[in-house]
């Protein structure tokens, strides 16, 4: 007998089988009821279900098309009666969009690019499930051992939290590394720098880790020179992009 693949190493397909953990994901955003939700990769509908309970607009992105199928008929009578959308569509086409929120337990392979995409969105408030080493990292601070590139392009757009550790016994299959929940918000300032010369420094920058700074950039102020990219802030960053 043939069997159904139902989790294709392609999408990142684990799911969320504690619906406790799901119901915390969708309390996390905060009052939904007759807010637009942004969902990405509802799979089997987990949170999509819980999303519609408590009365919010979902518009739901799955390029699966498994899930998509069985997502319109489970959801039928949602999609006739217009609270639900389902777009059949990978979250990284979108060119943007406002929604009061976004919500989604999201292929970890592809965590970075969907974190970044985000900013082609407005919304108020954000919850991902994302790989625990990857939200300790968003969040880390300089001058700790997780703090990284990605922690200080995280904190230049966002104001995140992590919200709850989530074992990796409450997804199916058992993936081989714990999760967690984190709380996203856009910075209420804008980083006024060009996007392109910030990410050339910060590769620059953090591509050179165990050197200092005046063996990466030219003419730095003095305060900058023996500082390395594993205790940059965001005001040294800032002081970088003056001079560049
Ligand atoms: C980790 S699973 C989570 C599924 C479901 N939300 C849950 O909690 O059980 C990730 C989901 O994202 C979908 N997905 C994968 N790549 C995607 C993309 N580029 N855009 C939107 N969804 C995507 C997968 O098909 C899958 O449904």
């Amino acid at each position: 007998m043939t069997s159904i693949n139902l989790y294709p190493k392609k999408y990142g397909q684990v799911l969320l089988k504690d619906k406790n953990i799901a119901l915390k994901e969708v309390i996390l955003l905060g009052d939904i009821m007759g807010r637009s939700v942004l969902e990405i990769g509802p799979g089997p509908g987990t949170l999509t279900e819980i999303l519609l309970q408590k009365g919010s607009i979902v518009n739901a992105i799955e390029p699966d098309h498994q899930f998509y199928e069985i997502l319109k008929l489970k959801f039928d009578t949602q999609l006739n009666g217009g609270s639900l959308k389902i777009e059949k569509n990978d979250f990284l086409e979108l060119s943007g969009g406002t929604y009061d929120f976004i919500i989604g337990n999201i292929p970890y392979h592809i965590s970075s690019p969907i974190l970044f995409h985000l900013e082609k969105f407005h919304f108020m408030r954000s919850i991902l499930m994302v790989q625990l080493e990857f939200a300790k990292r968003m969040v880390a601070q300089p001058g700790t051992d997780e703090y990284s590139r990605l922690s200080i392009s995280t904190a230049l757009r966002y104001k995140v939290k992590l919200e709850k550790v989530v074992k990796r016994g409450s997804f199916y299959p058992v993936p081989e590394v714990d999760s967690a929940i984190v709380s996203i918000e856009p910075n209420p300032v804008k980083w006024e720098y060009p996007p392109n010369l910030t990410n050339q420094i910060l590769t620059e920058i953090f591509s050179q880790r165990r050197k200092k700074l005046k063996n990466i950039i030219k003419n730095l102020p003095e305060e900058l020179m023996n500082k390395r990219a594993d205790i940059l802030t965001i005001e040294d960053l800032k002081k970088i992009m003056e001079i560049s």
